[in-house]
Order: C-alpha cells, then structure tokens, then sequence
C-alpha cells in the first residue's frame, strides 16, 4: 500500500467521476465530498467535461482501457490523436461516438418524452408529495400563461377600440386584472417549482447513488475481473450523480413546452397561418443550435483520451503517493512537459470545435432572422388585409415571442436533457448488466467447516488464455495449518480466494463440509471466513471499527483487545491518541496515520476478531518486523486449533509452522507434505528454500557496497 497507484479511470476522465475508492489511500475525484487522501484533482468538473449550461452538450467519457485491449469496432476518433507516450485512453466500443452522432433533432424529438418520463419516475421513488406538486404547478403554470396572452389580446382590443378613453379602460380592466394576476401567480408558482426542484434533484441523486452501490455490492467478484463491468460501473456512477440534474430539465422542458403549447393556441386563434408559419421559420435555427452542440460534443469526445490523461498525471504530481519519487526521481520538468504537450492537443481541439460551431450558429441566425422577418411581414399582411384586427395583431406579437422563446428554449435544455440523458443511459444500463453478475447462489448456510475439500479445481480468469489453476485438489482441515506456496504468480493467493468462496471455480468444486460453495448461501459462508489479502483495507474509521469491521462482539473492546493482542495490534493501540476510538485517518482527516507494519497488525486483529471457521492469511507478514512475524508464527498454532488456517507466504523458513505445505507451480500442486519431508525431497520447494538460506546466509549479505571490487 501506499506506493504508486493510478487513478481509476473514471477519476481520470473530465466528467463527474465515481466517488468509490476502498480505501483512504486510493485515488478518487475531487467530488466525492469527504475525501480519506484521494486526489484533489480533477473531480467532477475537470477539462472539456464541463457541465454548464453555456454549454449545453459536452463530453462523453471513453472507457479506459489500455491502448492494446483496443478492438476492431474502435472507431473512435480518439485513434487519430497522437499517442501520450504510450499509455492512452481508448472507446473500446465507439458506443460513446455512435451517441454522440445520434444527437440530431428528430433523435432528441424521440428521447426527450422518455427522459422526462424517467426523470419523473426517480422522482416519484423518492418523493411522491413533491413529485405531484411539480407537476402540478406547471400544468397550472401554462395554463395560466395561455390565460395572460389571451389577457392581452382582450386588454389590446379593448384598448384599441373606438369610443372614450374612460369607456375602453373600463372594458380593458377585466383583462388586465386577469393579466396581473396570472403574471403574480405564475411567478408564484415559478418559486414553488424551483423549491420542489431543489428538494427532488438532490434526493433522487443519492437514490441513484445508493441503488448503485447495492448493485455493486451484490455482484460476484469476477465481475471486476470484466473489462466491460468495470467500465460500465464507472461511468454508471457519473449517471448517478447526474439524475438530480434530470428533474430541472424536465421541469425546463415541461415549462416550456407548457410555454410553447399556451403560445401555440393562442397564435392559432389569431389565425391558423402563423403557427406553422413561425415553427417553420425557427426551424433552421434549431437545426443549427443541435449541430453546434453535436460538433462540441464530438470534439469533447476526440479529447476526451487526453483528458483522462490529464487527470492521470495531476493524480501523480498532486498527491503525497508520488511526492517523494518525483523529487527524487527528478520528474517534474518530464511531468509537466507531457501535461502541457496534452493540454496544447486539447486546445487545439476545443479551437476548431469552437470555430466550427460559430459558423453553424451565424449561419442559424441569419435564417432564424430571415424565417422572423416573413412570420412579422405575414403578420403585417394579415392586419393589412384586414384579416386580423389591430387587437389580434398585438397578442400575436407577444404570442410570437413566446412561441419563438419555447422552440429556442425547448432545443437548448432539449440537448442539454439528450446529454444528461446518455449518462443516464449508463446508469441504467449498469443496473440491468449487474443482473448479469449478481450473486445467484444457493441458499444453504454452513456453518464453521471441519473440512474444506478442493476437487479436481481449475480457474480461469476472464479474458485470459491459460487457467490461474489447474486441476487442484487437497483437503484443508480444522486445526491444521495449511502454507501455499510457489513463485509469484503460481496461483496461490487465487487458490486462498475459492477457498474463501470468494471466486467460484470455472471446473472443479470447493467443498465445505460437502457443501459446494456454489450452492451455499454467500453472506452465511462469508461470516465463516476472516481474511487478510496482500492488499488489505484501511478504512477511514476508528481503530475499533476497523478491527470489528462495524460488527462489534458481545464481549465488546474485551473481544478486541485479545485480537490485538494475538496480532501484536496492542502496541499500536496503546500509542493511538484515543486509543480504540482514535480515527485511522490521514492527519489532515483528523486522523492518525500508521506505518505499513502497524496498519498490518490492525488487519491480522480484523482477523483474529472475527468468529470464524476459516482464517486465510494472504502474506501476512510482508510488512512485519522480525520480533512481531516471530511472534505471529508462533501464535498461530494456537489460533489454528478450532479453525481451517490457509497460509501464503515466501517467508520459507518460517513454515515450520505449518501441518503441511502445499507447492503450487503454474497453477499446479508439484508437492506436498510437511517442512522436513519437503525439505528432504529434491524438489521446488528444496529449491526455495535453498534461495531463502543462500540469501540470509550469504556472507556479503551484511558488507558495505563499497567493498566490492
Ligand atoms: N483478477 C485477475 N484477473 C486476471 N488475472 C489474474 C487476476 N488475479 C490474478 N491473475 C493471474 O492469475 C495468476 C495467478 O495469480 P495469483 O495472484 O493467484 O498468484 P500468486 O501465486 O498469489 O502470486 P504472488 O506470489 O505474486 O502473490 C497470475 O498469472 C495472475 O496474472
């Protein structure tokens, strides 16, 4: 831990990115509010992602994926921007692209009914009150917009008419009264909406957030062995945070389609060529609006690959992980060269989008113009003609404006709405395809097993050509020690992870107790097993959760202080400021921060704490000082006497220990039998135990560099 880590490629890119990270050291994107030592940069508003409302379409998020996991449907137009050296961000589909391209009018025509409806449905989940009062003021709202145009049109006659002044006022009032107070009551209604808006938008964002964090944690674990999850997950999670955005927008549209249709009728009243006459006139203006957006958005997606370089490269130069490496390494001019030679590529990018789509809207405008000056010439020639009286002609003026303001209005949030769209098109399409992962297991509870038989087991990782495992077979049993282990990468800790039911077998079965780990139930097998991966947790929590992992024993800080003690725990805690209750947190979290070794202890108490049948330690004592992996081993007798102990570990020597020591060799057992049989045996565990000794023993182990020749 602690080292050097990338950025998940959603924290990488320039939209909103994913708040999950697993732990406090992990990187993560600025907007995942209380951050436990992720990255400070970029977040959800980074580069060309930008959401604002100037800009009403912007960038789709390419799925990371090294440049060579690149398919042959990559038509990305990211494959023509020049490599960052080396590592870039790939559309391993071009699904993103093919989007992208679909923004054209009659497609938003299409999907904007279905956003709303979608918007609406969230909104109802989370608060039906508010749900209804929003749609409610709006359809009041437009009614009583239709009632102060057709106000006007009354007042305008009234007004115009012949007779004295008095005697036309006195007509007039009526409709300016109904004017008045449409005009008060729609401003009214305007602040109710905005106050439900505020209330829904937030409640359906961490709705969608919380349905996708119960759809992560209900899938199997090889999900995350999928490229395609992976990537699904987090743009699923940029969705999230956009859905509170849905309910402005569909309350935008409704508005002014609300605004359009009152306007709509009342043209129509006035006389039925003008309506079709003005939609027409706007048409071009629209047409040129969705293009201007569909070439930023294009270009958005182009740079979208050095974007998510970017972020990479800010996570490294900003954060601690890196800090001292760059200095040393003397990295930075290298650093912030690459960073400005991806920032120029991207401004190049945004300057051609930028030119392209100022043609597209002055070339819009002009005809928006010229398709305004024959709606107003039509309009005059109607009056003239006397086809339409004075009065007639002021309220279509002012239905005019409002006509033309709702077809300008309904195009901009329309592909404002199409883009919020797509991402939520992500998150809805994670949510289905979790389906696909999600834990269907049986429903049978083991309890503590005596035995844990592996059968003629092969495992193979998604997307690999060669099984991790392969044909295993062995029997772990309660009270024994079983050590795993064999050169890195032969399989051992895979082997500790279908053993701990984690991953189920591609062929072969895992038995507890004569229970496949297929068939039993998960949450049950899992309170069955006590865990310490290489890569194990630091939870932002207190020393105390973070032993008991939130499920706390009926001995209570009793229970807890014995597990530390069993993991040489008990000397952190006995220097934590707060002890039990001190915050295992970076210093600027509140916390106190913990060497490698003392975060170690913590995770092996996590273990000990746990009431389980199973205990898997995954090289438990890689960080560990001679004194307190001395001790480790020889507590672990003990520990083992009512449970099923599986050990990986390269500390040769100290497998004494073990009942019996398993050799895995590309994925294969080659030996098996205890220390001194295997240490007797000409074999691969003779030969690792023979480097093991050579290294410690070796004379010049211990000499200074200098003395040699
Ligand atoms: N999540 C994964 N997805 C794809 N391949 C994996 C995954 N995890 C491990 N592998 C592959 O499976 C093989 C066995 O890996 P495993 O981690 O089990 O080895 P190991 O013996 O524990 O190694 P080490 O001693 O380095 O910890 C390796 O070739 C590795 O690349």
């Amino acid at each position: 831990m602690g080292g050097m880590s990338e950025p998940s490629d959603a924290s990488a890119r320039g939209v909103p990115g994913p708040r999950t990270a697993p732990q406090h050291t992990g990187p993560r994107p600025a907007d995942s509010g209380p951050q436990h030592g992720g990255p400070q940069q970029g977040g959800p508003q980074q580069g060309d992602g930008q959401r604002t409302d100037a800009q009403p379409v912007d960038a789709q998020p390419v799925d990371a994926q090294p440049v060579d996991a690149r398919d042959s449907g990559a038509q990305s137009a990211e494959r023509s921007a020049p490599p960052s050296g080396g590592l870039r961000y790939v559309d391993v589909t071009g699904s993103r692209e093919a989007a992208g391209r679909s923004i054209r009018l009659v497609d938003m025509a299409r999907r904007l009914p279905q956003l709303v409806r979608r918007s609406l449905q969230l909104a109802w989940r989370v608060d039906r009150a508010a749900t209804v009062g929003l749609l409610a003021c709006q359809s009041v709202s437009g009614v009583l917009q239709a009632m102060g145009l057709l106000a006007i049109g009354g007042t305008l006659t009234a007004l115009l008419a012949h007779g004295d002044v008095l005697h036309r006022l006195m007509q007039a009032w009526p409709s300016l009264v109904l004017l008045a107070g449409a005009a008060g009551a729609r401003a009214l209604l305007a602040i109710t909406v905005n106050w439900l808006s505020s209330r829904l938008g937030p409640l359906m964002k961490r709705e969608a957030e919380q349905m996708l964090l119960d759809g992560c944690t209900g899938v199997e674990l090889c999900a995350y062995d999928e490229p395609d999850f992976n990537r699904d997950r987090e743009a699923a999670d940029r969705g999230a945070q956009v859905t509170g955005d849905l309910i402005n927008e569909g309350q935008d549209l409704i508005a002014q389609a609300a605004s359009f249709l009152a306007g709509a009728v009342v043209l129509a009243g006035v006389h039925p060529v003008l309506l079709p006459l003005l939609v027409a006139a706007s048409l071009p203006q629209a047409l040129s609006q969705v293009s201007a957006a569909r070439v930023r958005y294009l270009a958005n997606l182009r740079s979208n690959g050095d974007n998510r370089m970017l972020a990479v490269l800010r996570w490294h130069i900003y954060t601690k992980d890196a800090a001292d490496q760059i200095r040393a390494g003397t990295m930075a001019p290298f650093l912030s060269g690459r960073y400005r030679d991806t920032v120029a590529r991207i401004n190049r990018e945004d300057r051609t989008a930028a030119d392209k789509g100022a043609r597209m809207s002055l070339v819009g405008a002009v005809c928006g113009g010229l398709g305004s000056a024959i709606v107003w010439a039509a309009v005059v020639g109607l009056l003239a003609s006397g086809r339409i009286s004075v009065g007639h002609a002021g309220t279509a003026v002012f239905a005019l404006q409002t006509v033309g303001q709702s077809v300008r209005g309904l195009v901009s949030v329309g592909s404002r709405a199409v883009r919020t769209g797509l991402y939520m098109d992500d998150w809805t399409g994670f949510l289905d395809k979790a389906g696909g992962f999600r834990m269907r297991r049986g429903a049978r509870r083991p309890g503590p097993p005596r035995t844990i038989e592996i059968r003629s087991l092969s495992h193979r990782y998604s997307g690999k050509d060669r099984d991790a495992l392969s044909e295993v077979s062995l029997t772990l049993r309660r009270g024994e020690v079983t050590a795993l282990v064999g050169f890195n990468g032969s399989g051992k800790s895979t082997l500790s992870k279908l053993v701990s039911g984690l991953y189920l077998p591609t062929r072969g079965q895992v038995l507890w107790d004569g229970l496949p780990t297929a068939e039993a139930d998960p949450q049950a097998l899992w309170q069955q097993v006590a865990l310490v991966p290489q890569d194990y947790a630091r939870w932002p929590l207190t020393a105390r959760e973070n032993i008991t992992l939130g499920q706390p024993s009926a001995r209570g800080d009793t229970a807890v202080h014995d597990a530390c003690g069993a993991a040489g725990a008990d000397e952190v805690v006995a220097r934590l400021g707060s002890g039990l209750d001190t915050l295992l947190a970076r210093e600027w979290l509140n916390g106190e921060e913990l060497s490698g070794g003392q975060w170690q202890r913590i995770a092996l108490a996590r273990a000990f704490f746990r009431p389980a049948g199973l205990l898997v330690l995954d090289e438990p004592t890689a960080n560990l000082d001679p004194r307190a992996e001395h001790r480790l081993f020889q507590r672990l007798r003990g520990l083992a006497r009512e449970r099923v102990v599986l050990l990986v570990t390269h500390r040769i020597t100290n497998l004494a220990v073990a009942d019996r020591i398993v050799v895995l060799d590309e994925g294969r057992v080659v030996q098996d039998g205890t220390y001194p049989e295997l240490a007797a045996r000409p074999g691969l565990f003779q030969e690792l135990l023979s480097y093991q000794v050579t290294a410690d023993a070796r004379p010049d182990a211990h000499e200074q560099p200098g003395a040699h020749p």
